[in-house]
């Protein structure tokens, strides 16, 4: 199956920590005067409906409820499909002797409607249709452990689909990190506010599709609160962006800048290749490469329009520096000396710059470590290169994707993108993006040399770095959803985005 373009553009833009959720849902009891058992019912409702729309024909449920108000969703699920004749087996986990007071009332609206409670006894019958997950909300504190443990890894083994209540057991909902063994749900219906952890790292994953009920608490309130973090995608696109420069009649090349790329060690030539053609294609006025003479051939060759300079130091470099308006440096770079030198004269200019790939590993290196200041620099690490720049390991920065993002642009005083599933976009001032777009086709080699080139031509049609980078990664998701729409995930090319990066940037869609 191929991903289509926007899948998640439906959902809000603003995403929440649970935390932040938790003071939203106490707004509408205070603000709204909504009860929590009435917000209770209505998320109850909710994900039944979603439930009728996706599964009309099951019949057989397995509803699995936890302590907390995640199952007290679950018992209002329940009853409700009990009322509906529907068959419900319903299992307890945990203590259900200390329920919230709207916990305790959805459990007698699910007695009263005839469903049969039980604890679990440790087994889950093969013959239901449907599994509903109501063991853990937002309220995850650890790893699920013991017979928690065990009935998850029953779920995930069980044929039947799972619908996830407001959040797969086990997923943080502020990292997106699958505390395992996590729910992989097939529909997760979620509640009153996105959570942030539902978009990135494991979550896409672990949700499967995304419904968001907002409980029909007013928008007002939902506005009151500063989200943490925007998720954008496709849509970005449609702003025609004022910091994008007008194509007018009377113009001329170089209104729209010149990108230098700078990389393509030996080995390594495709990768400064993709990352000129991908600046040509959006929209740089003039692209430059200085690359080792071994390719310059090949480079031409492929693309003719690129001014190809081979070079073999820093001072050669000088020249081509003084021509260029933004810098696009890394792909290829390679760490040995050659790369080196030319890292050491591209840090001394004070052109904008995309850092990328082996110049980040370089910038990592005892003695590199700066911060950019007022420079619009744009750093695009995947985990790997971020764990190295952070000083950390991969698993720290996968675990809370969103703290070491903040960290990284804290740190170099630059917008920095950190690549993955979910995208994130930080600021050196806090704010973060998240992209929901792009897919797992994106996973093969060349992808971010091509990023690299998007972001330099943006750079230079006269982005600054936050917008440029926002705008960028948006336009690379949707042409890589557009490439894979085409011809599905597997095997997608960086090249094969070429195309759908022109037609994108112009903002034709089919
Ligand atoms: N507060 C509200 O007004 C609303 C809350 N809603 C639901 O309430 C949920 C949040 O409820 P809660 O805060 O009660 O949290 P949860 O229902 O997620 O559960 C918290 C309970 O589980 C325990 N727990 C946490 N991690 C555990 C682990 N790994 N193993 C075993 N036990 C663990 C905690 O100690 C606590 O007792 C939301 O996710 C949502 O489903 C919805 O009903 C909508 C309205
Ligand atoms: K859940």
């Amino acid at each position: 199956m191929t991903q289509p373009l926007s899948a998640f553009q439906h959902l809000p833009a603003s995403l929440f920590t649970a935390a932040a959720v938790r003071e939203l849902d106490q707004r509408a009891l205070t603000d709204e005067q909504i009860p929590a058992f009435e917000l209770m019912s209505r998320a109850g409702q909710a994900a039944f409906g979603c439930l009728l729309q996706r599964w009309p024909t099951a019949q057989f449920l397995t509803v699995l409820a936890g302590p907390g108000n995640n199952g007290g969703d679950a018992y209002v699920v329940a009853a409700l499909a009990a009322i509906h004749g529907l068959d419900v087996n319903f299992y307890t986990l945990g203590d259900h002797g200390q329920l919230s007071e709207a916990s305790t009332r959805a459990r007698e609206m699910a007695l009263a409607a005839g469903v049969e409670v039980k604890p679990w006894a440790g087994v889950l019958e093969r013959d239901s249709d449907l599994l509903v997950d109501g063991l853990l909300g937002t309220g995850l504190n650890k790893a699920p452990a013991g017979e928690l443990a065990e009935l998850i890894e029953q779920i995930n083994s069980h044929p039947a689909p799972v619908l996830a209540l407001d959040i797969p057991t086990g997923l943080h909902a502020d990292t997106g990190c699958a505390l395992e063994p996590a729910v992989r749900a097939d529909l997760t219906v979620t509640f009153v506010a996105m959570k942030q952890g539902l978009l990135t790292a494991d979550g896409p994953d672990y949700c499967g599709d995304i419904a968001y009920a907002c409980l029909d608490i007013r928008p007002a309130v939902l506005k009151s609160m500063a989200a943490d973090v925007e998720r954008i995608g496709y849509q970005v696109l449609a702003e025609r962006h004022e910091g994008l420069a007008a194509r007018r009649g009377n113009v001329h090349k170089g209104r729209y800048g010149h990108v230098l790329v700078v990389g393509g060690d030996e080995g390594m030539g495709g990768a400064a290749a993709m990352a000129c053609e991908a600046a040509a294609r959006s929209g740089s006025g003039l692209v430059s490469c200085a690359t080792r003479g071994s390719h310059a051939q090949a480079i031409l060759m492929r693309r003719p329009e690129v001014m190809v300079k081979p070079v073999v130091s820093g001072l050669e470099l000088l020249p081509l520096l003084e021509r260029a308006s933004v810098l696009a440096v890394g792909p290829g770079l390679g760490q040995g000396s050659w790369g080196e030198l030319l890292l050491q004269q591209v840090l001394q200019s004070d052109l904008p710059v995309v850092l990328d790939a082996d110049a980040l590993n370089l910038l990592a290196s005892p003695g590199w470590r700066q911060a950019f200041g007022e420079r619009q620099v744009i750093m695009t690490p995947h985990p790997g290169e971020a764990a190295r720049l952070l000083d950390v390991d991969i698993r720290t920065v996968q675990n809370d994707r969103f703290a070491a993002a903040r960290d990284l642009a804290s740190r170099y005083s630059a917008v920095v993108v950190l690549k993955g599933c979910g995208s994130l976009i930080a600021h050196p001032d806090g704010r973060v993006a998240l992209c929901s777009d792009g897919n797992a086709g994106m996973a093969s080699g060349g992808m971010g040399d091509v990023l690299t080139g998007v972001l330099a031509a943006l750079l230079a049609q006269g982005m600054d770095a936050w917008q440029a980078a926002r705008w960028g990664v948006c336009l690379h998701s949707a042409a890589a959803d557009r490439a894979a729409h085409e011809n599905g995930l597997c095997g997608l090319l960086a090249t094969d985005l070429m195309p759908w990066l022109r037609r994108l940037n112009n903002y034709i869609t089919h």
